[in-house]
């Protein structure tokens, strides 16, 4: 199960941890994952009981996370007042890992494997509009992906029309009208951008920049999700604003938006 190895097939590996998945926690089916970002941590312990948490690292696939975010767990939740129940994976591996496309993808395709229909993907990033502060989060409507990178193989040639579900947004603004949208680019990092490059993203019709999340979601359209992508912008994009980017003002302000995102995914998973 090494997905390392070219030989080996990433979707054996994904179903081998749905499998390890579904006997550790019995649960048969997820209908819904979620993949937490900076700030979205909390969100978890709003969707209702947690019937398990497993370590990543005891699934085939997992790599330890070089950045342990949300402790590096997939966690098992009876979604309250249905019978559904959500999977959140705790342990994202960033593209700027250099551990290679597969890990990156390898979350949503667990997740697909499982039994999933929906993934709702959120991250932390930097905004691009000056009335976005720190803590605002923003639908996504569409991606530019700057890494010159794809988590697919091959002739795998995939539609993007709709990637991020009109659908599901139009729901998550029943739950909260005054959501804003924009279109999340997808930078390699793990440096942040340079002001140029942040005027370049808005040239070419950017509103948020990240490190994370579009090649997840070009993986999860190939494996038949429909996705729901959730920006928190923790920052301005350098240059938007006058001070420099500071790691730890990203984290508080992530910190301090915590509760409000975390009903809002919650509510929008429920609905
Ligand atoms: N590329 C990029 N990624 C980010 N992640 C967070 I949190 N803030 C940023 C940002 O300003 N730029």
């Amino acid at each position: 199960t090494d997905l390392d190895d070219p030989a080996t097939d990433p979707f054996d590996v994904a179903r081998e941890a749905a499998a390890t998945l579904a006997r550790r926690t019995g649960v048969e089916r997820h209908d819904v994952a979620l993949v937490l970002g900076s700030g979205w941590g909390g969100a978890a312990d709003l969707l209702g009981e947690k019937v398990a948490e497993i370590p990543a690292t005891e699934l085939p696939g997992f790599s330890a996370p070089v950045v342990v975010g949300h402790g590096g767990t997939l966690t098992s939740v009876r979604i309250e007042g249905t019978d559904r129940h959500a999977l959140v994976l705790g342990a994202r591996t960033h593209f700027y890992e250099g551990r290679g496309v597969r890990r990156v993808a390898h979350g949503v395709r667990v997740a697909a494997a499982a039994g999933a229909s929906t993934v709702v993907l959120t991250n932390g990033c930097g905004g691009l509009e000056p009335e976005w502060a720190p803590g605002t989060p923003v639908l996504i409507s569409d991606h530019i992906n700057l890494t010159g990178a794809s988590p697919l193989e091959g002739a795998t040639f995939v539609d993007l029309t709709d990637l991020y579900s009109s659908r599901l947004r139009a729901l998550a603004r029943e739950v909260d009208p005054s959501l804003a949208e924009g279109v999340y680019v997808q930078f390699r990092g793990p440096h942040y951008e340079t002001p140029a490059e942040v005027q370049m993203a808005r040239r070419i019709g950017g509103h948020l920049v990240g490190m994370s999340t579009a090649l997840e979601a070009i993986a999860a359209r190939h494996a038949g999700l429909e996705i729901l992508g959730i920006s928190l912008v923790t920052n301005a994009a350098a240059g938007i604003s006058a001070e420099p980017l500071s790691h730890e003002e990203v984290l508080e302000a992530g910190r301090a938006a915590g509760p409000r995102i975390s009903r809002l995914l919650a509510d929008i998973v429920r609905s």
